[in-house]
């Protein structure tokens, strides 16, 4: 076993020590525990297992601060202790998503007392079922003090999570220049000189990859005014790659919103300039969540060549702190018809008045009602929603209260899960009756997609779907026309 490996074993023993002694405590029928400081202990266990469920307490339970700070062996400051379980109490959801990338087999602890009726239990074991067979960056964290887990969502239907870029020949049929029937972005296709790899500098497709590690190490959280955000679960360095924007590629200019486009450009070839799109509003990663900040954003996109193709990368331009919120800057291109909110005072929005109600939102990008012509919209009675409502609306939240033992966390009375077909793809696109995201930082409820004359792209309710053209980095997204 190498040295890590065997680190990882004695912390998973340790972890499991620990959640066997609290199961003890927390059923009392450990004697060693029936001190007054044991008594004490065992109703902090009890309030904080009511808060973050046995999920919670297995996930912490690989952290030796935790660990030290729960246990009776140990000298800790009773004040001390009590502020570290109020912050986890405060941090639940961030909890579970950080043991969701970091693949913490919290699960693996818990099982020993599947059949046993310890109490709270059940919830975490049931949970698993639904929150957990989520991709972690298919959740948002709410703003703090809400319960509800968030599924981002666009124009009604749910933002999957994939790791490759989408090349769909029907996306392309009507493209002379590229083909249709070649995906441009991989160097084996020599439809362009896409370089040496930046890494290894072969000049064939070689085994380099974006790190997934730090990458993965991140947390979408709702912001208050700016819709869904990414946050930092790891301190990232400068020159970083956190990972790559993938999405589905398409002609630049074929879809009129262009709020998740980027364009792809290999900067060894001029020839590349705008014919590619990476669009991920629906498909695509944690990266297409990644704010825009006129000041000291902590990253920007670049292209590089590695691995099999081209591909537009995230790296971090400045070290970024555990926590800190990721940003990119746009460019202020972006910005002519969209209202920035990121506060500086050299915010490119700085010159408009910012808007403080969305009717005054308003003049900023109201434009004519546009329809997204490759996006199905299904009605309502096929999706078996309810008649004069959108549809439906149950969040994760409700699953997956870890202190709350109902049915529902079986999965019957949960999501209602409804396919969205995108009919140009092959890809089928999981429609989400969850609350809705479209990036204006409204209540859900309050949204444009419970709106019945929503159209993706429109403006006039000055949520920022669509303005002028985005450049990100060294690159520039795409400035589509009406
Ligand atoms: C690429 S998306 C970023 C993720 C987005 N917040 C979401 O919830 O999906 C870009 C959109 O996010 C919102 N946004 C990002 N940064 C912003 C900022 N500094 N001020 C206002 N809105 C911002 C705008 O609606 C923008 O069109």
């Amino acid at each position: 076993m190498t040295t890590d490996r065997k680190r990882y074993w004695h912390e998973c023993k340790k972890a499991t020590n620990f959640i066997s002694k609290m199961v003890n405590l927390v059923e009392g029928l450990d004697d060693s525990y029936q001190t007054q400081e044991g008594l004490e202990l065992s109703d902090e266990v009890d309030d904080l297992l009511q808060r973050i469920g046995w999920e919670g307490l297995a996930i912490a339970a690989h952290s030796e601060a935790f660990r030290r700070i729960l246990s009776l062996d140990q000298e800790v400051d009773s004040q001390l202790r009590r502020e570290v379980l109020e912050a986890l109490k405060a941090n639940r959801n961030s909890l579970e998503f950080y043991g969701r990338v970091r693949n913490i087999d919290w699960r693996g602890l818990l099982l020993p007392y599947s059949n046993d009726s310890i109490r709270y239990m059940s919830p975490a074991l049931k949970l698993v079922k639904k929150f957990w067979d989520r991709h972690p960056h298919e959740l948002a964290i709410p703003p703090q003090g809400e319960d509800h887990v968030i599924t981002p969502n666009y124009n009604n239907c749910r933002q999957v999570n994939i790791t490759k870029n989408i090349w769909n020949p029907a996306d392309w049929k009507h493209q002379v220049d590229p083909k249709p029937d070649i995906n441009v972005t991989m160097r084996w296709a020599h439809v362009y000189d896409l370089g040496c790899c930046d890494f290894c500098e072969s000049p064939h497709a070689c085994r380099c990859q974006v790190q997934s590690m730090p990458g993965e190490l991140v947390e979408l959280v709702k912001t208050e005014d700016r819709g869904i955000g990414v946050r930092a679960l790891w301190p990232f360095r400068k020159g970083d790659v956190l990972g790559e924007y993938v999405g589905r590629l398409i002609p630049d200019g074929s879809r009129p919103d262009q709020t998740y486009a980027l364009a792809w450009e290999a900067p060894s070839d001029q020839r590349t300039q705008g014919k590619v799109s990476v669009d991920a509003c629906y498909e695509g990663n944690w990266t297409r969540f990644v704010n825009h900040a006129c000041e000291n954003a902590s990253t920007e996109y670049r292209c590089r060549t590695f691995s099999d193709h081209a591909a537009m990368t995230l790296e971090a331009t400045r070290d970024i702190e555990m926590y800190e919120e990721i940003t990119v800057d746009y460019g202020p291109s972006y910005w002519k018809k969209r209202q920035c909110r990121c506060g500086s005072p050299k915010c490119y929005s700085a010159k408009q008045p910012p808007p403080t109600t969305r009717e005054e939102a308003r003049p900023l990008t109201g434009r004519a009602r546009k329809t997204e012509k490759n996006v199905m919209r299904i009605p309502l009675k096929e999706i078996g929603g309810e008649e004069g409502k959108d549809v439906a609306e149950e969040t994760l939240a409700e699953e997956g209260n870890a202190g709350d033992d109902s049915e529902n966390l079986e999965g019957g009375g949960g999501e209602e899960e409804v396919l969205c077909p995108d009919p140009s793809s092959n890809v089928v696109v999981h429609q989400d009756p969850s609350k809705n995201n479209d990036g204006d930082g409204d209540h859900p409820e309050k949204d444009d997609h419970k709106d019945k004359n929503y159209v993706p792209g429109d403006d006039s309710d000055g949520d920022d779907d669509d303005a002028g053209p985005m450049v990100v980095g060294t690159a520039e997204v795409m400035e589509l026309g009406d």
